[in-house]
């Protein structure tokens, strides 16, 4: 008897029972054989259909759960390779409606006059959507076309709306440029960075860069730089140089093509960053550093072009246009006209190098838009930068910004000027009425269609959440440990991890772990996590795969507990020359940037590291196509490495490092003064040393800004460190500054540096920082050792004539009491 008929059988007398009830309206006959049959069937079938229940209660309901669990199981391979599929079709989409809009943009953004501007000012423009009319005499108007036009009222997220679909682009694995370009005060740097209340166009590109990888079932890898192009010279924004020294103890940046043609920069740090948090307090550090000068326009005014990179990786998605990518975010230096700013010395010659390099950079995009056979990408260092993300198959965008002042008219034309030419205006007064008309029903329609995409992309995801839920209630949440193998984002340590190791029994990790130290085995709050602390089945290797869990964006391991700061992000350093002004931004940190279980996951991935190390594959275990394909993706992650990325843990140790030399050294140290960065580090230890510093600076009024020595060469050390392979696990992170045993020892115990709390190491590291003598770092030259020399010996001879004087003294003051006694009444009654 199947289930169902034997279930039929149990509930077949209540059922008749219930039939007794219509009694009153059928036969007494009928009610007497019904009767009967109850009679019959009541002591004998419910009682056998009760010990079969008894005894196969726990085997059906496995039997039942294990069905739903396939069903949900099935289900969710479909919906993947369903949201896989309208992926594809979104990201095709959406590259045609932006090569349609043109792989070129330009908008302009017209900033508010300020209170002190006359308000006549603004009947100079007439503007529309996407048209400037400019009076540039009582009765001439001149018109300039752009992609969009911006009013003084547009918002921030106005400007944004219309960026965003670059910053998805470059999701899809394009290369894309976006520049802010335009006179200087224009508001470029309030349109790129932004304000704490009104964030600008960089932080929210980067949240929605991380929203979106974190919503995608691809693993990526993000990697941030900052540099600037100062008068012709590449500088690292992200090393603490030497600003009066023209940063002379760096490694120059050298500009590289590979052999697939893309460009790399030598020697620049490229961090890798898992949330926005730490870009933030890296775009707070570069900026600190980036060359700005007050001029007669803008009392902060950029004098370099400020680039931005963010390096994405992605290993699993064969539908990115390319596995790596880069963002490039560039606040350009501002163009002037160097007879107006009246500029002489060192400021003139800055004028000259902006404005060269953006002619430099309007020549090539205009030999991009009029697809001339030779682009001079050569002329200036800009470009040569930018050379892979400019042209062929990536999107570029200009954000041109206009002060609406009389007094700027000329400024304002010769931008315009720029603009018309960087937008090909010829290539577009080319079209016909007809196909201009083709052209924006397409654009409409493909608009369109990426909208209901991007609808049910997040509809199949919801359903896929759900299902997940509802599995993990009838399993357990052991499955997510199965399913971690592809997680959105992978962290550095997971790189080196072969993938397909992972998928092991929960009983084979547990085995492994038992013998491992106990601080590299998982804590209990990412046990729990994980579900290690159920006792679970092992994994039925059998079963259909399931897709990949997306992994909360908690878990995105950020190592350094970041506060977040509600007040103005600002602090400030001057020297002789030149200003230096911290960014005052405030990037408010999103949900998604949760902090809490950081520390933890980290601790998680390098585990899992150790785990798969510890263990030996089976011998002729069959690869399927997904461990190969795994395999292949790891053969990727190798290649990735390669390039040198360096892990903001071990950037911000760098820092800590370089921070106790500065101390040391009473230099001053730009990012570490201030005490931004100090304070940010929660250890009690090093706001002592922020108070040192501080004394330092008293002390010593004129100070210098010095690189610390080997700075950079750190830095690349450690670069090495962050790939965690197993020779690397045993070797310090970083060559040791510290030159007493103690601080070697913490340095050498790099598990405890990834694994353990950073913040127990960072107090051991400052600890034994603070004990080291400070003789060393201050006796910089022959002459101080040898002053110090002297000092010590006349110390001695001080500390000698004053031992013999106290001993005099003591002689006489015994000789004065003995006197004094031998003639006191007491004494004489005592002798008596
Ligand atoms: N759209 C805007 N709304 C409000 N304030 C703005 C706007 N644009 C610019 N400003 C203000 O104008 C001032 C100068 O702007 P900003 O520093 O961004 O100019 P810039 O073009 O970057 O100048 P530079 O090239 O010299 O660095 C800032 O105080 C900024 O807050």
């Amino acid at each position: 008897m199947d289930g169902q008929s034997g279930k039929t059988m149990r509930t077949l007398p209540d059922t008749l029972s219930s039939l007794k009830e219509f009694n009153k309206y059928l036969t007494p006959s009928w009610i007497e054989s019904v009767s009967h049959i109850i009679k019959e069937l009541t002591p004998t079938k419910p009682q056998k259909v009760m010990e079969d229940k008894g005894q196969n209660i726990f085997e059906r309901d496995d039997a039942e759960s294990d069905t739903k669990v396939a069903r949900i199981q099935d289900e969710m391979v479909s919906l993947s390779a369903q949201l896989k599929e309208i992926t594809l079709q979104k990201r095709e989409s959406l590259n045609n409606y932006l090569d349609l809009k043109g792989s070129i943009r330009v908008f302009c953004r017209i900033r508010p006059l300020s209170h002190e501007q006359s308000y006549s000012s603004r009947t100079m423009f007439t503007l529309d959507e996407s048209n400037v009319f400019l009076r540039v005499a009582e009765t001439k108007r001149k018109q300039y076309k752009f992609d969009k036009v911006f009013d003084p009222s547009s918002t921030q997220g106005d400007v944004f709306s219309e960026v965003e679909p670059l910053i998805k682009s470059a999701i899809d694995g394009y290369n894309v440029c976006i520049f802010a370009y335009g006179q200087t005060g224009s508001g470029k740097t309030y349109t790129m960075e932004g304000k704490p209340t009104d964030l600008g166009v960089i932080p929210r590109g980067i949240q929605v860069l991380f929203d979106r990888a974190s919503e995608s079932n691809s693993r990526f890898l993000f990697t941030f730089s900052m540099l600037e192009i100062y008068m012709g010279n590449l500088r690292d924004l992200l090393v603490p140089g030497n600003k009066t020294n023209g940063f002379k103890n760096v490694p120059s940046l050298a500009i590289k093509t590979d052999p697939d043609g893309g460009i790399e920069i030598e020697n620049l740090v490229a961090v890798t960053v898992n949330n926005f948090q730490e870009v933030k307090r890296l775009y707070g550090v570069g900026t600190r550093l980036r060359s700005t000068a007050s001029t007669m326009a803008n009392s902060t005014s950029s004098r370099s072009h400020c680039l931005i990179r963010i390096s994405m990786t992605s290993f699993d998605a064969p539908e990115r246009k390319k596995a790596r990518n880069k963002l490039w975010m560039i606040d350009l230096g501002g163009s002037e006209r160097l007879v107006k700013t009246k500029a002489t010395g060192k400021r003139l010659k800055e004028g000259k190098a902006i404005n060269l390099s953006l002619s430099a950079l309007g020549d090539v995009i205009d030999a991009l838009q009029t697809k001339k056979p030779h682009v001079p990408y050569r002329n200036s260092k800009l470009t040569q930068v930018l050379r892979d993300s400019l042209g062929c198959e990536s999107k570029t965008l200009m954000l041109v910004h206009i002060r609406p002042n009389e007094n700027d008219l000329c400024e304002t034309v010769c931008t315009l000027g720029f603009a018309t030419r960087v937008r090909s205006i010829r290539l577009e007064s080319e079209e016909s009425p007809d196909v201009k008309a083709r052209k924006e029903q397409l654009l409409m329609e493909l608009g369109q269609k990426v909208n209901d995409l991007e609808q049910e992309c997040d509809d199949i995801r919801r359903k896929i959440k759900k299902l997940e839920d509802t599995m993990e209630h009838l399993k357990g949440p052991q499955l997510s440990v199965s399913t971690n193998i592809v997680i959105s984002r992978p962290s550095t340590e997971e790189l080196k991890i072969n993938i397909s190791k992972n998928v092991r029994s929960l009983k084979n990790h547990r085995e492994v772990s038992s013998g491992l130290p106990r601080f590299m085995k998982p804590t209990a709050a990412s046990r729990h996590r994980l579900g290690l602390n159920n006792n679970v089945p092992n994994i039925n290797r059998s079963k259909p795969p399931v897709p990949p869990k997306r992994r909360p964006s908690s878990v995105y391991a950020e190592s350094v507990r970041l506060p977040v700061n509600a007040d103005t992000w600002q602090s400030e350093c001057s020297s002789e020359c030149s200003i230096s002004m911290t960014s005052d931004i405030n990037w408010t940190p999103s949900i998604q940037d949760g902090t809490e279980y950081s520390q933890d996951a980290s601790e998680y991935e390098i585990k899992q590291v150790i785990f798969s190390e510890h263990e030996t594959p089976s011998q002729g275990q069959v690869i399927s196509f997904k461990e190969w394909q795994l395999a292949e993706l790891e053969n990727m992650q190798n290649k990735t490495e390669e390039r040198g990325n360096i892990d903001i843990d071990n950037w911000i140790h760098q820092q800590i490092l370089e921070s106790n030399v500065t101390c040391q050294s009473k230099d001053l140290n730009v990012p570490e003064v201030t005490g931004d960065e100090i304070s940010n580090i929660p250890s009690p230890i090093k706001s002592e040393r922020a108070k040192d510093c501080n004394q330092a600076q008293d002390e010593e009024s004129d100070l210098t800004l010095h690189a610390p020595p080997l700075n950079t060469k750190d830095i690349k050390q450690a670069n090495a460190v962050n790939h965690f392979s197993r020779a690397e696990l045993r070797s310090p992170p970083s060559r040791e500054r510290c030159s007493n045993n103690e601080t070697n020892k913490h340095m050498s115990e790099s598990f405890a540096y990834h694994g353990r709390s950073r913040r127990s190491l960072q107090e051991k590291l400052d600890d034994c920082m603070l004990k080291q003598p400070n003789k060393e770092a201050d006796l910089s030259t022959h002459a101080e050792i040898r002053s110090q020399e002297e000092e010590h010996h006349i110390g001695k001879l001080t500390k000698f004539f004053q031992a013999l004087q106290i001993a005099w003294a003591s002689v006489r003051l015994g000789l004065g009491t003995v006197s004094i006694g031998l003639g006191h009444d007491f004494f004489h009654s005592l002798m008596l």
